[in-house]
């Protein structure tokens, strides 16, 4: 059994991971981690009844007492850096899926998980669909440099642009820097900053926040006289749960940190 503690065990994500490792029969849900929610059972907060594991405060503390096996992570982009050293330093592996590590920390965890022998897997999407969705980005970029990415979420989502966004716009532009294929100049002035988006390696990214939105990208390529559209949606978070528990079960098995789903398909 893999002995699993869920930080940010009572978000929107946590609570269908300590659902989705309360089912899987070759995992232990062993404790959750929160700032609020507090003494409340973490399974009851979940929806699968009460597990007798109190939600509690503080993951360091969390991890000395309870000596988890894997640690998965959901919380917020403001604290994962911190979240991250910490399980490290205890010698704990970790699955995170909370966005906002940039790509100069991620350099300091992987030496960080190297020194202490540990793994780290990172992925800003763990949905079989956006994984394919970011691979045929990739295929179709050599072809079709000029592109645009718009991502759609949820209004309460704390980032943007999206962490999947990112990871695609930097995807596509190896690419097309790998195939030396050269994009239109972008001639628009913009007579209002942001009018045409957030540039990541030169890439506009478009971020739509609306209530009704789960998880959603559309990348467009343009070319003289036809378009292609590569659409991704996430229309329930159980689209994230397969490759979590994917992650939690392999992510023993590669020492250091290891960055994006397809590494385990
Ligand atoms: N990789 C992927 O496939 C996916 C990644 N995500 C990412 O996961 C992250 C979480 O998303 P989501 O679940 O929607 O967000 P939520 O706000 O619903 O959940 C975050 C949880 O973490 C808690 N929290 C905040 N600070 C801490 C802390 N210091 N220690 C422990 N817990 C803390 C929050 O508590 P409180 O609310 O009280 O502040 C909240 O319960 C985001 O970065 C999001 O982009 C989301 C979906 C899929
Ligand atoms: O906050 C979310 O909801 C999501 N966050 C991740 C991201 O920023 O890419 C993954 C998915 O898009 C859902």
């Amino acid at each position: 059994m893999i002995r699993v503690l869920v930080n940010g065990a009572d978000g929107r994500m946590g609570s269908q991971v300590v659902k989705a490792v309360y089912e899987d029969k070759d995992l232990e849900f062993v404790g959750g981690v929160s700032v609020t929610n507090i003494g409340k059972d973490a399974g009851e907060l979940a929806g699968v009844g009460a597990l007798g594991i109190a939600i509690r405060e503080g993951l360091g503390q969390a991890l000395d007492d309870i000596k988890p096996d894997v640690v998965v992570d959901f919380t917020t982009p403001k604290v994962i850096f911190e979240n991250a050293k910490t399980c490290i330093e205890h010698g704990v592996n970790m699955v995170v899926g909370t966005t906002g590590l940039t790509a100069e920390q991620r350099g300091e965890l992987a030496a960080l998980a190297e020194q202490r022998k540990t793994s780290i897997f990172i992925a800003p999407n763990f949905s079989i669909g956006a994984v394919l969705m970011m691979k045929l980005s990739e295929e179709v970029a050599p072809y079709l440099p000029d592109v645009e990415i718009i991502e759609l979420h949820h209004n309460n989502k704390l980032d943007a642009p999206s962490g999947t966004a990112i990871m695609t716009a930097n995807k596509i532009d190896a690419a097309r820097k790998a195939a030396n294929a050269q994009q239109a100049p972008d001639k628009t002035h913009e007579s209002l900053d942001g009018a045409r988006g957030a540039k990541v390696d030169d890439i506009p990214i478009h971020s739509v926040r609306l209530p009704g939105y789960v998880a959603h990208q559309q990348v467009l390529f343009g070319g003289y006289g036809e378009l292609l559209t590569i659409r991704h949606d996430s229309i329930d978070r159980k689209s994230f749960m397969p490759g979590v528990i994917l992650a939690v079960k392999k992510v023993s098995s590669r020492p250091g940190l290891t960055f994006g789903l397809e590494n385990y398909l």
